[in-house]
């Protein structure tokens, strides 16, 4: 996401402090699984869960493959957002499974942050549940060491820049690829200081995803579909992530713009909550679609993991039945 620098001031931590880019925006709030519903064993209702999708086993193929071959069957990406470990680690490693089985091409999946400045109250609450139940780096990453030997669609981690930081760009980026991430989607470090990261990411074959507004200046938006890698992030709409009711106009045109400018992958995402959302900005000419809070609300806010499992099943294959 282009932030000028000068919303950027160094906290005592040291750490990069961001101001809310968007605080001059107007703030919007904005497989098959086959449940054994007859009966939930024990404790951990996972365990009723049954995948008829068998391990693949296969290495996932990268994020600009994955566009690659969508393009040459003329589909297009399905793209949904889930915050890891909310409601819980096990239920993030079930819904991955079942995000995989519905035929998501894709999976962004966020690290949560304690100060997540770009998100809306769905993402931001969902960020606290994790935090309350003691969520972190290396829980997620040897969760992912389970999961992605078994998934067939390339996840992609999402992150504020200060976990980032705080573990060092070296090592932040081998251990996420030594898990099997693929693409990496940092919204909140400004373009002039992503080198650093691309540099790491290239190191570790993850693909370093940027991110476009319908704020960026036409010249900062070229130097970011240039640098970006696996796909450009196009940011539909101002202010905060959470599902809007209607699509901004200015989509089709920020579409042609960006298009006009790579010949990359280009997937929309914010405020995407409903099929005919991305049935219509599938049809303006987006490579990808990112669903997220709609996503994360029926997931994270259900009466059981195992409700919220069911509901997550029931809603992707609605998105992804609305895609070409
Ligand atoms: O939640 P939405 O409105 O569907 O938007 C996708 C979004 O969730 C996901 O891509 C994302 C989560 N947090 C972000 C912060 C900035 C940019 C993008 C994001």
């Amino acid at each position: 996401m282009a932030i000028s620098p000068s919303s950027l001031k160094l906290t005592t931590s040291g750490f990069l402090h961001l101001q809310n880019p968007f605080h001059h925006l107007p703030s919007t709030s904005q497989t098959t699984l086959t449940f054994s519903t007859k009966k939930i064993l024990g404790p951990n209702p996972m365990a009723a869960l049954t995948l008829t999708r068998a391990p693949t086993n296969i290495p996932t193929t990268g994020i600009s493959q994955t566009f690659t071959k969508l393009k040459s069957q003329g589909q297009v990406a399905f793209i949904p957002y889930i915050t890891a470990g909310d409601p819980d680690l096990s239920t993030t490693a079930a819904a991955l499974k079942v995000l995989d089985s519905c035929g998501s091409d894709i999976i962004e999946l966020g690290l949560p942050y304690s100060d997540p400045l770009l998100d809306g109250p769905v993402i931001r609450d969902s960020a606290t549940r994790s935090l309350a139940r003691g969520t972190n780096f290396n829980k997620i990453i040897s969760m992912l060491k389970e999961v992605v030997p078994q998934l067939s669609c390339p996840i992609v981690l999402f992150t504020y820049c200060n976990p980032v930081i705080k573990h060092g760009i070296e090592d932040f980026m081998f251990t996420i690829s030594q898990a099997g991430v693929r693409g990496l989607v940092v919204p909140d470090i400004p373009f002039e200081n992503t080198q650093g990261l691309r540099n790491e990411a290239a190191k570790n074959n993850v693909e370093l995803v940027l991110l476009t507004t319908p704020t960026t200046p036409t010249g900062r938006m070229k130097d970011i579909v240039q640098a970006s890698e696996g796909f450009v992030y196009l940011v539909s709409s101002v202010g905060v992530t959470g599902a809007r009711a209607r699509l901004n106009e200015q989509v089709p045109s920020l579409l042609r713009e960006v298009k006009e400018a790579t010949s990359k992958a280009v997937a929309v995402g914010f405020g995407l909550s409903k099929p005919e959302h991305v049935k219509q900005v599938a049809e303006w000419g987006a490579d990808g679609v990112i669903v997220g809070s709609a996503i994360v609300k029926v997931l994270g806010e259900a009466k059981s993991p195992f409700e919220g499992l069911r509901q997550l099943e029931t809603l992707a294959k609605s998105f992804k039945s609305a895609l070409p």
